[in-house]
């Protein structure tokens, strides 16, 4: 008789902990129900780009129309207002593209993985709930009340008791009707047929295409074999599971999952694939292991891309192998991309990847680090950003330039521009200072309309008192290694780099990676893109990635040093491989001319820098031949400065100085590739010898080179030649 109570407390007591264990395991939400909710989040994100665009489409329209009423009643437009015109229209066509590349939302073939991932947070937060009350009676014992544990075990016994011998049922909740409404077409109608649920896509699955055969490249080759099934005609998925056992990623003999049908162009193959469960394996070891893979499937190291899906597990990545290095030939960066641009919403378009797609820098949310060796292509990517800031007029530019010239022929459009090595360490100081005093009235202001970031209220973006403010550091170390000043930089930087950006203070910072200790760790944690051009060392590249990134496979050293401007982008916790965009030759002179039409009274005059060694007349002859062993800059950026707009004022230029500058602009814009003596002798209309005298003497002085043309041997050898 006594056996019966404590027979049946245990029986409650377990049934008890089955049935928590089984809410707080997430088992009592369906898969169905977790899809569903996958689904609906992706559709209302989609629905919200469609409004989106749909709105910047009519906003754009909007402008145009009025500018086009204007040039009718007015009988034309002043070149800023045609520039207005021009963007507005570019602006309307991309986000129609846009908006027709959106389509309809279609149901997406999920990830099993991403339904599992939920059900764990959800446990997650149910385990947090359980846990509460057992540390609750845990502290309250500790503070005193001692008979709290007492009293919870005889709760938990009577209860226990109570319940007896009858289980609980341990069920699934079905998906709730109203639900199943609100998002058509994601689940089945109850009594159907059982809903599509996230099936993995093998090859020859019903109703999918049969996995086309893996391509193959026999090394040396220049593009794939279509066809060709790898291994006497292996498909896709054996052939990656294999390359991936030989590289000990996962164990030999384990096959990785296909979750979408393969696309197989003439340029690439792609693949979305799961790595196998209980294996250990994630994207990471993919990367790490990226060189040995891309020999095991026929390719290169540049010609194999790997890259994690976004929103999916670790295990979830996208493979491409693609003909020809996808980053192998520079983009260039034209007007029209820049014309019209939003920096706080759209951004600036900086930088492109390894399926073309272009990466845009929105200054709503993110401040930058750029680092990398010398001519690694960190200066090429913040012209793009000064550019694109300048074409915005609710940015105010301060550009500090660690390494005069460098940003030179911004320094007349910026609103303010410290270069002078004497005294630019304390100029930047200042400077940052009263940005950092800025931020207290900003935050006031913010508070004023019941808000804590600028990113709250778009519409005040560039509004009094709420300018944008962005800071162009190129060359840092030049600022923060200072002996007297360089504390008080690194100090501003801290609070700026943790608080700028929802005050709408934007920092850009630039550094060469060889020195030690340049940038406080308090400064570059809070930095939210990190981009690192070549770099010689792992560690170099650490410096910008954060430590440990070179150890998970990703560090810029393996890149290309001859590839210059690609890089490895950190950000939003993914590291992608990217290369910038080129700016330069017309599209430079063009997006210059817009910005003196759109800034033509800055509110900060920027003052001209002084020359280090002679004075800048214009235009002045050029400097001797023999004379100088470093380039005299300031004469090159006076002419440079001087080319576009024509000189004022009554003074006459020698028609020789004339055919020069014309020189200097030619091979400007012949860029990276060059331009050889007789081409530019015909360009300029002068004697070939005459332009071989040029072209020695500007080598010497640097001066080709500061053009962005190659080192100066290709003049010197066809001048030999010649
Ligand atoms: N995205 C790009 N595409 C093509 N060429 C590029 C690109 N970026 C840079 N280059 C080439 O690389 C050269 C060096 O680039 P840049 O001056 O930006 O390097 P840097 O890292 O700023 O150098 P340094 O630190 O020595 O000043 C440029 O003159 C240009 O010829």
């Amino acid at each position: 008789m006594s056996q019966r109570p404590a027979r049946r407390t245990r029986s409650g007591a377990r049934h008890l902990a089955l049935f928590l264990a089984h809410w707080a395991g997430g088992h009592t939400v369906s898969n169905e129900e977790l899809l569903r909710r996958i689904i609906k989040q992706r559709a209302d994100a989609h629905q919200e780009a469609l409004e989106e665009h749909r709105r910047l489409v009519l906003k754009a329209h909007k402008k145009a129309t009025k500018l086009h009423r204007i040039a009718e009643e007015d009988g034309g437009l002043t070149p800023a207002a045609k520039a207005e015109l021009k963007a507005a229209t570019n602006e309307a066509e991309r986000h129609t593209a846009a908006l027709r590349a959106l389509g309809e939302f279609t149901v997406p073939a999920l990830d099993p993985g991403q339904v599992r991932h939920r059900r764990r947070r959800i446990a997650a937060a149910r385990c947090a709930v359980l846990a509460a009350p057992a540390a609750g009676i845990t502290a309250a014992t500790v503070a005193g009340a001692w008979w709290t544990g007492p009293t919870a075990a005889v709760l938990g016994v009577l209860t226990s008791w109570a319940r007896g011998p009858q289980a609980f049922d341990l069920t699934v909740r079905p998906v709730p009707a109203d639900l199943i409404a609100e998002t058509p077409m994601v689940l089945a109608v109850p009594g159907a047929a059982p809903a599509p649920v996230v099936a993995p896509v093998v090859a020859a699955a019903a109703g999918l295409p049969p996995v086309p055969p893996m391509p193959t490249t026999a090394p040396g080759t220049a593009g794939f074999a279509p066809g060709t099934a790898v291994e006497g005609g292996q498909d896709l998925v054996p052939a990656l599971s294999k390359a991936l056992g030989a590289c000990r990623v996962i164990p030999r003999g384990t096959q990785v999952t296909l979750l979408a049908a393969p696309e197989v162009t003439a340029e690439r193959w792609t693949a979305v694939v799961r790595l196998p469960d209980d294996t250990g394996a994630t994207v990471d070891h993919v990367v790490a292991a990226r060189k040995n893979l891309g020999g095991e499937l026929g390719l290169d190291r540049a010609r194999l891309h790997v890259e994690q899906v976004a929103g999916a597990d670790d295990k979830t990545l996208r493979v491409s192998g693609f003909t020809t290095d996808p980053f192998a030939r520079p983009r260039l960066c034209t007007v029209e991309m820049l014309g019209g641009v939003d920096v706080w919403e759209q951004g600036i378009p900086v930088a492109f990847d390894a399926f073309g797609r272009l990466l845009y820098l929105r200054l709503r949310d993110v401040s930058i680090l750029l680092g990398g060796s010398s001519r690694s292509g960190k200066g090429a990517v913040l012209r793009l950003i000064i550019a694109g800031c300048l074409l915005d007029s609710r940015v105010r530019l301060h550009l500090a330039d660690g390494k005069h010239p460098g940003q030179y022929r911004w320094s007349l459009l910026a609103d303010s521009y410290i270069y002078d090595p004497d005294k630019r360490a304390k100029q930047l100081a200042k400077r940052l200072e009263a940005l950092v005093a800025e931020m207290g009235e900003r935050a006031g202001r913010l508070a004023a309309v019941g808000v804590e970031s600028l990113a709250e209220r778009p519409d005040l973006v560039g509004t009094e008192g709420l300018t944008l403010e962005v800071v162009v550091v190129d060359e840092v170390s030049a600022f923060t290694l200072d002996a007297k000043y360089g504390k008080r930089i690194t100090k501003a930087l801290i609070e700026l780099a943790a608080r700028g950006l929802a005050f709408g203070i934007v920092l850009i910072l630039a550094t060469q990676l060889s020195t030690a200790g340049v940038l406080d760790r308090l400064v570059t944690s809070n930095v939210v893109w990190r981009w690192c051009m070549y770099a010689t060392g792992a560690d170099e590249s650490n410096t910008i990635l954060g430590k440990g990134m070179a150890g998970r496979g990703y560090s810029a050293h393996l890149l290309d040093p001859e590839q210059r401007g690609s890089g490895l982008l950190l950000a939003e916790g993914r590291v992608s491989t990217v290369r910038s965009l080129w700016l330069d030759g017309d599209d430079m002179t063009a997006v210059q001319d817009m910005i003196r039409a759109l800034r033509a009274e800055p509110t900060t005059p920027a003052p001209p820098p002084a020359p280090a060694q002679a004075p800048v007349p214009a235009p002045s002859p050029a400097p001797t031949g023999e004379a100088v062993a470093e380039a005299d800059w300031s004469v090159l950026d006076g002419w440079l400065e001087q080319a576009a707009p024509p000189v004022p004022g009554p003074a006459r230029v020698p028609a020789g100085a004339l055919q020069r500058l014309r020189a200097l602009e030619v091979i400007r814009q012949a860029g990276p590739d060059g331009i050889k003596r007789a081409a530019l002798a015909d360009a300029v209309g002068a004697a070939a010898t005459t332009v071989g005298g040029w072209l020695k003497e500007w080598t010497v002085q640097g001066v080709i080179e500061a053009l962005g043309s190659p080192p100066h041997t290709r003049y010197a050898a066809t001048d030999g030649s010649q």
